[in-house]
């Protein structure tokens, strides 16, 4: 007989749920983990005979699922949590955020609140994060500060901000970004031009060009309200999706966010084109934007994930709400109970969203060969019993409490519920810190 292999860890779980193939449901099997990578995965007997594990985590409740991927958000805004609620998108962005940003963002509130998202993403079981926003240097330190794998949006807006000036200072210092980064094994990087209606056609062109050079994902806010489009119409004779389509920037490495109003015509382009889709259905709801036709999305063939979008614009960082709201609200839309099952839901909260980001080769699905981004979900308390299918339970009766432990690249950022990499306490201290600094003019007033 042969020697058994060592290896860093080994998982054992009561169910593993793979994602690939899609449905499969693994009953009393563990994955061997070695040098961040997932080595086997194959039932804890033969495990324990052709392994040697430094580490042995033994879950007899748990589910071990691949680690969720928040496909959009703006991470740092975690501190303006709540700061203007009950608005619709352009008075909320025009009247509260942009002024705020303009006033207070710079590195230092970049990195504590893109760690504080961290925080709140790995509590959730989110290994993964496309992350559109100012000063994404320190976006990217926060990111591995925490351990946590993202995708890095060179950001591009027509208008000077605290972190560039003008349209060649973003891309400039986005690609000199990328440049001090690639290749990383946690980082990778998006184009991010805000919007259709923030970015003009030449600004567009030339993301699309240095897209194609580098072959980078394009992520834009598309189609989230009504008025953008009609805009649209009134200045550019065209919606916003045939316009950046003239453009050229359609294509599987799209990756549009919202898309919330849609024609059927526009439905079949997206699939033809190859784009993905982002589907954020709580802040949708927030900004009372509408609701994205999913179920019509994903029947035509488009690749849909999802994602929080920022705190600001949802208040939580929650992807198992996200899964939950997406699952029913496709349902109760439809008028069709069969729609986005809940094996869809979660492979939209996984794979979808690795092949979108271009990363679908290594993260997304438990598959040896992959990195070892996983999230382990206990199913001992009572709201989880009985389990007939624990797929089931995972998107429609399981939250961030249920999640016990988190693995990026091998390594357990999440044990027992509890942080590994990132202080709690220094978290909400410095969240409070930055939520005096941006009310001290408020509270001046109220006082007066
Ligand atoms: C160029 S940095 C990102 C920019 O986007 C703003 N933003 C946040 N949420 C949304 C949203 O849902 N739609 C449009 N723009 C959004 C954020 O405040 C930054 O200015
Ligand atoms: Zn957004």
């Amino acid at each position: 007989m042969m020697d058994p292999v060592k290896i860093d860890t080994l998982l054992e779980a009561r169910w593993i749920i793979p994602v690939e193939p899609a449905g499969a449901v693994l009953h009393g099997h563990a994955i061997a983990i070695d040098q961040g990578m997932i080595r086997a995965i194959l039932p804890r007997a033969e495990a324990h005979v052709q392994f040697e594990p430094r580490e042995r985590v033994v879950m007899n409740s748990h589910a071990l699922i691949p680690g969720l991927i928040n496909l959009h958000t703006h991470a740092a805004m975690s501190l303006m949590r709540g700061m203007a609620d009950d608005l619709p998108l352009m008075e909320w962005l025009t009247h509260h955020i942009w002024p705020a940003e303009a006033k207070h963002v710079d590195q230092g509130f970049v990195f504590d609140g893109t760690r504080l998202a961290c925080a709140e993403m790995l509590q959730g079981g989110v290994t993964c994060f496309n992350d559109m926003y100012l000063f994404p240097e320190a976006a990217a330190r926060a990111a591995l500060a925490a351990g946590m794998r993202a995708s890095i949006g060179m950001i591009a807006i027509d208008f000077p901000t605290a972190y560039a000036s003008d349209p060649d200072d973003y891309l400039t210092k986005g690609l000199a970004l990328r440049d001090d980064y690639n290749p990383h094994s946690l980082l990778s990087f998006c184009f991010a031009p805000h919007a259709p209606y923030t970015v003009g056609d030449k600004n567009l062109s030339r993301v699309l060009t240095y897209a194609e050079q580098l072959d980078v994902p394009i992520h834009i806010h598309l189609h989230e309200t009504g008025d953008e489009i009609d805009n649209s119409l009134k200045s550019y004779g065209m919606r916003p999706l045939e316009r950046i389509h003239k453009l050229g920037l359609l294509g599987p490495n799209l990756i549009a966010v919202h898309m919330v109003h849609l024609t059927g015509g526009e439905i079949e382009l997206l699939a033809q084109q190859g784009c993905s889709v982002a589907h954020c259905p709580s802040s949708n709801l927030k900004h009372a934007s509408g609701l994205a036709p999913v179920a019509a999305l994903i029947e035509a063939g488009v690749n849909v994930g999802l994602g929080t979008d920022s705190a600001a614009s949802n208040s939580r960082l929650k992807m198992f709400e996200e899964m939950r709201l997406a699952a029913l609200l496709a349902k109760g839309q439809s008028g069709r109970a069969e729609v986005l099952p809940a094996w869809q839901v979660l492979q939209m909260a996984t794979l979808n969203g690795a092949r979108a980001l271009g990363l679908g080769d290594r993260i997304g699905s438990l598959v040896p060969g992959k990195a070892a981004d996983i999230a382990a979900v206990d199913f001992s308390s009572l709201d989880m019993a009985p389990c007939y299918d624990p797929v089931s339970h995972l998107v429609y009766a399981a939250g961030r409490e249920h999640v016990s432990h988190v693995w990026v690249n091998g390594k357990m950022l999440l044990r027992d519920s509890e942080l590994t990499t990132l202080d709690r306490e220094e978290l909400v201290h410095r969240a409070e810190f930055w939520r005096e600094q941006m009310t001290t003019g408020v509270i001046a007033v109220h006082e007066k």
